[in-house]
């Protein structure tokens, strides 16, 4: 796979939802109602971070899930590539970007969304042909003025950046010519997960779809 065909890859996986969450997998048991309550909230394309021990079995169980589009977060090595996509990732996420591992995903065939957080890390990755990449960590790497600015000189470039993307500024990230979705944690928060609170989930996932979109979201009854 050539960069420029996972740039086109995960350009489609953006079209599916404005954000992607970014998920933390503690309890393998947590993985199913999970993926179900995101995709009932309108977020069908999930990241899991390669960070926990269940984390490839999580891959496994929530591609099964019907309308979840299933990738790795936190891959880092050729190893991760490989068993990422052996667990069903059908893509990956690097918060960064290495050589070694970018030549890992394009001989897998499984498309990354590499990271970047600086002008010339930004370059690295369109030097290699990545038009769409990560902007990590986006808010203490400067936040949407960072990403306003590297879109004077780098227009070609689109983002998704994620850390530190929440309700309260993802309006601001989406409404720049070169954000095309967002990522982050909040729509999958450890503690209504630890709880079961798998409704109130949906309800964020769908909350938070719905701001993205610019409509306004209704007060509970
Ligand atoms: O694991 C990776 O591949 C990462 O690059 C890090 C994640 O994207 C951030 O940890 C999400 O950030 P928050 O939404 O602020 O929690």
């Amino acid at each position: 796979m050539t960069p420029h065909q996972a740039s086109d890859s995960l350009r489609e996986l953006a079209e599916l939802a404005p954000i992607i969450p970014v998920i933390v997998v503690k309890d393998i048991d947590h993985a199913r109602p999970l993926a179900e309550a995101l995709v009932a909230g309108g977020l069908p394309a999930l990241e899991v971070t390669l960070r926990t021990p269940v984390a490839l079995e999580a891959i496994r169980i929530m591609s099964q899930v019907e309308g979840a589009v299933v990738g790795a977060g936190t891959v880092l090595t050729p190893n991760d590539v490989e068993r990422a996509h052996a667990a069903g990732a059908t893509f990956a996420v690097s918060p960064g970007s290495t050589p070694t591992l970018l030549q890992a995903c394009e001989a897998e065939g499984l498309p990354i969304l590499p990271g970047a957080a600086t002008p010339s890390e930004v370059m690295a990755n369109l030097e290699r042909g990545y038009e769409l990449q990560k902007f990590f960590p986006a808010e203490a790497a400067g936040g949407v003025p960072m990403l306003k600015s590297i879109g004077g000189p780098l227009p070609q470039v689109s983002f998704c950046p994620t850390g530190g993307v929440s309700v309260k500024n993802v309006t601001q990230y989406l409404a720049l010519p070169n954000v095309i979705c967002c990522g982050g944690s909040w729509v999958a928060p450890e503690a209504m997960m630890a709880a079961g609170d798998w409704d109130g989930i949906a309800r964020l996932a769908a909350e938070a779809l719905a701001i993205a979109r610019g409509e306004s979201v209704a007060e509970p009854a």
